[in-house]
């Protein structure tokens, strides 16, 4: 979210921006007017969205061209200003101050444009009949109004526009010529759906929505407003409501007709509530949460961590065999930018027959991630939604920083449940082999592996005085002399095997 915004007003001169802002700021029509009122800071708490806005005025007579272009490029949102009985201020929108602003922003974060029409008390006739077209023409206008400084008419509305058309923009969700929600939105619509299907039926149930809506609202729905909702949905599209379920195609269609409605807020906060930023990427802040991990201990996943990657692994796992097909491998990874596992995982990790990584083996690897590079562990449990479905924080609570492995030692106890073994010796002395058999896999099995599918890993549990441990064996190259840091900080060494 956004920690402030500015509002730059342009427009001819006399249109009646000076006295647009002094009339919001003292709520009353000001007889006489200077060139340009002074840059006002509006505090966060007497704005409708709690955020500190900056109102700043812009005068011809008073201004050089370099600073106009100047105060555009600070802007977050620009009100060009017109003055409704004024034909001439109306061409200058579009002949003029339009392409004067695209000429001076960027064309991939082009500033939100509002058009305010301004001395409605003057005329009897609307201006929108000129302004719709140009509004369709353009599509960094985000939104017109009607107002007059003179009898506080629309005033507050049309600063709570600008305020909004920063905070929650139409830009980055919706085409208004095809009238339909951009790819990229549907995409992070997509993945909040998938990840809220606890059950990943394709439906969302009740209990799914009540969940999604006391996630991202803070309530849960009532009963008649849940009908409501999908009775919505049912009057316009034959698939959206199945089963007495949302389905993707009507969670999409809600948000379409939230944001046609003008309620983008709902959408934003939803999105904001999994992660997303302005451009619709996933926040550093979500992905990679601070965590600090002092030299010589080690990451691990706790038990919620482990519960919620069980829940995840059973919803993928359709037909119940134990084991994630390369279908079910693929459908769990949908949530992802990328398919983060390759083939060499399933070198890593237990599989069934057919080679398909099983329960045991899906969790050995997520063990093995945590446990060599805890960012991308929490990265990964970023996307699959893990903080948001157990209202933690952030993903760093599925973490535990375990104790100095030298107050281990001298206190010859430990918490730890992941230990390190390197794996030496010379080339084919069957290094590979050991770590395969330590995974269950026969010679047999071992010949069919491709070269590019090994790995240097092989994790699996064991039983330690009747508690389950994680051994991970990493095989290590015969050349000493360049054996790392990290290839030196083991738990034990198996030497010439
Ligand atoms: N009737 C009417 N007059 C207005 C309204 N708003 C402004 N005016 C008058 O329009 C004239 C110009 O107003 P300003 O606020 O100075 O306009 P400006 O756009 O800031 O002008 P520049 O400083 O030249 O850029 C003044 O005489 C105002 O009193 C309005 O809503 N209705």
């Amino acid at each position: 979210m956004r920690k402030d915004v500015r509002i730059l007003l342009v427009g001819e001169p006399k249109v009646g921006k000076t006295s647009l802002i002094m009339s919001l700021v003292s709520e009353e029509f000001p007889d006489e007017v200077p060139l340009r009122a002074e840059e006002i800071t509006i505090p966060a708490d007497v704005t409708p969205e709690r955020v500190p806005t900056h109102i700043v005025d812009y005068s011809e007579a008073e201004q050089s061209e370099e600073q106009l272009y100047q105060e555009i490029s600070k802007a977050n949102v620009i009100c060009i200003v017109y003055s409704v009985n004024n034909k001439k201020s109306i061409e200058k929108v579009t002949s003029h101050w339009i392409p004067l602003i695209n000429d001076r922003t960027d064309k991939d974060s082009r500033v939100p444009l509002i058009l305010v029409g301004n001395k409605s008390d003057l005329v009897e006739h609307s201006s929108m009949e000129t302004i719709l077209p140009i509004m369709n023409q353009y599509q960094d206008i985000e939104t017109c109004v009607e107002c007059s400084a003179k009898n506080l008419k629309n005033i507050s509305e049309l600063f709570y526009y600008a305020q909004k058309a920063v905070l929650h923009p139409t830009g980055p969700l919706y085409c208004p010529e095809e009238k339909e929600l951009k790819p990229s939105c549907i995409k992070a619509l997509t993945r909040i759906f998938k990840v809220s299907d606890l059950d990943n039926d394709g439906i969302l149930n009740d209990n799914e929505l009540n969940f999604f809506q006391r996630t991202c609202f803070n309530t849960p729905l009532a009963p008649q407003a849940l009908e409501d909702v999908k009775n919505v949905v049912r009057r316009n599209m034959a698939d959206g409501v199945k089963d007495n379920g949302l389905t993707l195609k009507g969670f999409l269609f809600l948000h379409t007709l939230f944001i046609q409605r003008g309620r983008h807020e709902t959408t934003w906060t939803v999105l904001r509530r999994f992660g997303y930023d302005d451009d619709l990427e996933l926040t550093q802040e979500y992905l990679f949460p601070l965590i600090k991990i002092p030299p010589d201990c080690t990451t691990e996943l706790n038990h919620n961590a482990y519960l919620f990657l069980q829940s995840i692994f059973d919803k993928h796992d359709k037909d119940r065999d134990c084991a994630l097909s390369p279908e079910e491998l693929k459908d769990l990874f949908k949530v992802f930018p990328y398919m983060p596992w390759g083939p060499d995982v399933n070198n890593t990790v237990c599989t069934n027959e057919q080679g398909w990584i099983t329960y045991q083996g899906y969790l050995s690897q997520w063990t093995l991630t945590t446990y060599l590079d805890v960012q991308r562990s929490l990265e990964y449990l970023g996307y699959l939604g893990y903080s948001i479905i157990y209202e933690h924080e952030s993903q760093a609570a599925a973490i535990t920083v375990t104790r100095n492995k030298r107050i281990d030692l001298q206190k010859k106890q430990t918490q730890r449940s992941v230990f390190r073994c390197n794996v030496l010796g010379a080339q084919g002395s069957g290094k590979s082999g050991f770590l395969q058999a330590f995974l269950g896999k026969n010679l047999q099995r071992q010949q069919r592996i491709r070269e590019d599918h090994k790995s240097l890993y092989a994790i699996n549990t064991t039983y330690v005085y009747g508690q389950e441990k994680y051994l991970l064996l990493h095989e290590v190259m015969p050349d000493f002399d360049f054996l790392s840091e990290a290839d030196l900080a083991c738990d034990c060494g198996v030497p010439g095997v």
